[in-house]
């Protein structure tokens, strides 16, 4: 018996309407008996992958995951979606938990490395009797000694291969070299896995660094602007290297009465676990703690990640700060750094067994000091450090895009510091030449006769930590390279730094300029002064609700929170403040358009649903709201930070054309003759609209448009073209083309060039205009013969005309068939369903009967149609009934989740 739909299943446990980039093909390749090798950004949505398939299969997924406290998360995140899960662990109260695990009761198993190779095998064979759809290892880069988290019972779990026979593997990781990667697929024993590497990139993540002097000047500072982010219920993790600090910041907070919690190693796991609770349940905004706290939060609302000193390496910083914002709401991530914490590689080092491991951890460390001091892109640094390229040199959401930081020429000083690590030999640390360039007389620098060279104390002016700064922002230059052998740094020339100092001589050098940054302007005290700090920097957007919407938001925040209370459950696990963002901007009315919601899962509607529509109608009217809104027009992955805001200079005529259109599936032909307007328009006004409703930034499916106006990728291609050529003005772009490309089609070109929309969607709608062409087939033998149709469409297009036809031959296909089988004359709407409904008219084709929409027969129809039917469609299919009848029947349905809505197309669950 065939399963639920990917889709339906996707919609009805997790509320949303669309995969994610890559989720879908993985599912597919695990629902296949795939392994699988996922790599992907953190908070792009990996846990889904293996979430689904056993809903979908009915059988338990396994998964493997380093942390006690993120199994307790998830679990609890999953039973809010009445998705039946546990955990495995020493952590476990249940004393059924086993048995039940064993016989198959769970659809997802939560268990630790240690405890997966422990269970007897007759656990895996009863287990297997049952039915196992995946094994999945989360967080796999713990699993490589290279990864920055080796965790040595990862090793063991390649003997479950020899035990869960045909079970797919899925290795799943945020940060994975190539190194790191080979390493998982070698030690799960993956075989011809489907690999999947996707980008790095947190496109709502604010990046920024601030080097900072310890005391408490400094912890004042500090904790001021983290009660700001208290006062704003914004989540925040403030990440420490040692417990030390932990305990110091946290101190601070609590004499400033700001609410927190604290987390690391040496406290005992009650108090851990309590701190963690009441955080991931909104009960205090600020948790201070080690990287203990690490990967072992699945909170999604984390506004702010604060480093306070410089991470151990570049990967445990992108985890770290992975944490941020993983709703895709906008988020900050600072890092705080003093010049000290770049000591501490002994220290990490400690760690390490080999000299190779000693050496991997001072690279990465040297990384992560680099990320802090460079000048540039801070997106570009951490992503180029992954292997990714940032398509521009400029992110425009980092500290260093954002604030214009002054460069001055310093070849003198740099001339000073790079001829001065030469004549030392270029085999020393940085801390040698330094002191020689100070004048020091130290022991080993007259040993080494260094206070004869001619740089000796010439740079007595600045401070030891100042020559440091020049040095970072050289070796970031390229000027410089530090090399590690084992835990030593020593510094050299680099090519570019000689071809510099050639070119100088005592007397000239010639420019070199370096950014200014606060340590080279004498500013490495607490701040650089101009008031950028975590709250109010230029990360911090707006948040795209007005006045009264944000009110209401914070109403439904509070009422989310009295829920969650009285659930004993985090309030995140309720529904997502992405999800809680669209109820305030649609303010639903009706139990279906609450289901509708992207977010809204089925046990969500059934267990708050009515609750929480009396709390929109009531709340909404306090605020002088309307029910029903406008949908957002933000999509939660693309918003990129400090850049959306919703634009609403569409004239209620347009906006109305384009809801129409975009959301009740109409053509621009029906819209143009739509029954509810004094006299008809004209069909291109109705174009033009919805041309402009996307311009204004209104969500626009690009396929169904480029298809409705006929645009083909080839004459999109010429279009572009011809734009090259004499620019955007529309009279010499259509001198350019031939002459049946229209200027509603060049306008759909030129905008979507403007928006960068991928020839993708045109490829798509290749494939629909193939369809039209095998529908044509097919319609054709049912009207008797391809003769009858070519003349019926004015004998001018064969059946394998080229696609820019297809919009207008459909239509002329669709209406010939009417004529014939039903004498009904129908204009060929809503085309890219009607060849669906051809095939099932068929049978009905000679008798007209008008057929009556009830639940049953709705269903029923929807039945035939994988792909989703049109509202449109679905009231002309059922004209027995009145349009609003329908609507009610769908209305019904949806908020029952036996169907849901999806891009305008109502389908199955
Ligand atoms: N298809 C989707 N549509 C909308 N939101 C989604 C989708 N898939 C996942 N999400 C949401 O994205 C957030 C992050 O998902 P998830 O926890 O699976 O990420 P992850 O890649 O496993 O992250 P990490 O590496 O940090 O653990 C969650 O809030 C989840 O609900």
């Amino acid at each position: 018996m065939q399963g639920p739909s990917m889709e339906s299943t996707l919609k009805k446990f997790f509320g949303f309407s669309t995969f994610r980039p890559y989720q879908k093909e993985i599912v597919d390749s695990i629902l296949q008996g795939r392994d699988c090798l996922v790599v992907m950004a953190t908070g792009s949505g990996k846990s889904l992958c293996y979430q689904v398939p056993p809903l979908i299969l009915n059988k338990t997924a396994v998964v493997i995951s380093p942390l006690i406290s993120l199994m307790q998360d998830q679990v609890m995140a999953l039973k809010e979606r009445d998705i039946r899960a546990e955990y495995l662990s020493s952590a476990q109260n249940d004393p059924n938990a086993l048995t039940n695990a064993e016989r198959g009761l769970y659809d997802i198993l939560y268990m630790t490395p240690e405890k997966a190779c422990m269970l007897p095998s007759s656990f895996w064979s009863r287990l297997l009797d049952y039915g196992i759809c995946l094994l999945a290892v989360d967080e796999a880069h713990c699993i490589s000694e290279w990864g920055h988290n080796f965790r040595v019972e990862f090793k063991q779990l390649d003997k479950l291969r020899d035990v869960l026979l045909n079970v797919p593997f899925v290795g799943l990781t945020a940060t994975a070299t190539g190194k790191v990667r080979d390493d998982i697929v070698k030690s799960l024993k993956l075989q011809s896995p489907y690999i999947t590497i996707g980008s790095f990139d947190r496109q709502n993540l604010f990046y920024s660094c601030q080097s900072f002097v310890r005391g408490s000047a400094f912890l004042n500072e500090l904790v001021s602007e983290i009660s700001t982010c208290a006062a704003k219920t914004e989540s925040t993790i403030i990440y420490c290297t040692t417990v030390k600090d932990v305990e110091e910041v946290f101190a601070s907070l609590m004499e400033s009465r700001v609410q927190a919690g604290m987390y690391h190693g040496q406290m005992s796991n009650k108090a851990r676990e309590d701190y963690h609770r009441s955080f991931i349940r909104d009960e205090f905004y600020i948790m201070v703690a080690t990287i203990a706290f690490g990967m072992g939060i699945d909170k999604p609302d984390i506004r702010h990640v604060i480093h306070y000193g410089c991470p151990k390496s570049l990967e445990s910083y992108y985890q770290e700060s992975g944490r941020c914002g993983r709703d895709g709401i906008p988020s900050n991530c600072r890092l705080y750094y003093t010049r000290s914490d770049f000591g501490k590689g002994d220290f990490y080092c400690s760690e390490a067994r080999t000299a190779d491991q000693r050496e991997a951890i001072m690279d990465s460390f040297a990384a992560a000091q680099r990320y802090c001091m460079v000048t540039t892109c801070r997106r570009n640094f951490l992503l180029g450090y992954f292997g990714e390229t940032y398509p521009s040199s400029r992110c425009g959401t980092c500290d260093n895009c954002t604030s214009s930081k002054k460069e001055i020429d310093m070849s003198r000083e740099a001339f000073l510091l790079m001829a001065c690590i030469q004549s030392c030999g270029g085999h020393w640390g940085l801390n040698l030449p330094i002191d020689v360039l100070r004048g020091s007389r130290s022991k080993k620098i007259l040993d080494a006769r260094f206070d004869k060279i001619p740089f000796h104390g010439l740079g007595k002016d600045m401070s030891a930590n100042w020559w440091k700064a020049l040095a970072s922002q050289l070796i970031a230059q390229d000027y410089l390279v530090e090399t590690f052998k084992d835990i030593y740094k020593s510094i050299r020339v680099g090519t570019k730094g000689n071809q510099f100092l050639t070119s100088c001589n005592p007397d000239y050098q010639p420019p070199l300029y370096i950014a200014l940054t606060p340590e080279l302007a004498g500013e490495d005290a607490i701040k650089d002064g101009t008031g950028n700090g975590i709250v109010d920097n230029s990360g911090q957007v707006s948040n795209g609700l007005s006045q009264a919407e944000d009110k209401l938001y914070k109403k439904l925040l509070e009422e989310r929170m009295k829920l969650a209370k009285a659930h004993r459950t985090a309030p995140y696990a309720l529904c997502g403040d992405q999800t809680l963002r669209r109820i305030t901007l649609t303010r639903p009315s009706t139990r279906a358009r609450l289901a509708n919601i992207d977010g809204v899962n089925q046990h969500f509607l059934n267990t708050y649903g009515d609750r929480l529509l009396q709390s929109i109608r009531q709340l909404s009217q306090e605020e002088g709201l309307n029910l029903d809104g406008e949908p957002s027009v933000e999509s939660p992955m693309q918003t990129k930070v400090a850049t959306i805001h919703r634009k609403r200079n569409l004239s209620p005529a347009k906006f109305e054309a384009w809801k129409m259109w975009q959301e009740d599936g109409l053509t621009a032909q029906k819209i143009a003759n739509h029954p509810s307007r004094a006299a008809p328009i004209k069909e291109e006004t109705v174009l033009m609209y919805i041309i402009e409703a996307g311009r204004e930034g209104c969500p626009i499916d690009w396929a169904r448009l480029c298809l409705e106006v006929g645009l083909t990728q080839e004459t999109f291609s010429n279009i572009q073209e011809a734009v090259s050529k004499v620019g955007t003005n529309l009279k010499p772009i259509k001198n350019e083309l031939p002459e049946e490309v229209t200027y509603i089609q060049i306008k759909v070109g030129l905008l979507m060039q403007e928006m960068q929309i991928s020839t993708e969607v045109i490829a798509s709608t290749h494939q629909q205009s193939c369809e039209v062409d095998n529908f044509k087939k097919e319609t054709s033998e049912l009207l008797g013969g391809s003769t009858s149709l070519t003349s019926k469409t004015e004998g001018t297009q064969s059946n394998t005309a080229p696609l820019a036809d297809s919009g207008d031959h459909q239509m002329k296909v669709d209406s010939a068939m009417n004529d014939n089988s039903t004498g009904k004359s129908e204009n060929a709407d809503d085309f890219t369903c009607s060849r669906k409904r051809l095939k099932l008219d068929e049978a009905q084709a000679v008798q007209s009967v008008a057929l009556e929409a009830t639940e049953d027969s709705v269903l029923d129809w929807l039945k035939n149609f994988k792909d989703g039917v049109l509202l449109s469609d679905i009231v002309e299919h059922f004209s027995g009934s009145r349009e609003e009848s329908v609507i009610n029947v769908l209305n019904c349905l949806e908020s029952e989740f036996f169907i849901f809505k999806k891009k305008n197309l109502y389908h199955l669950m």
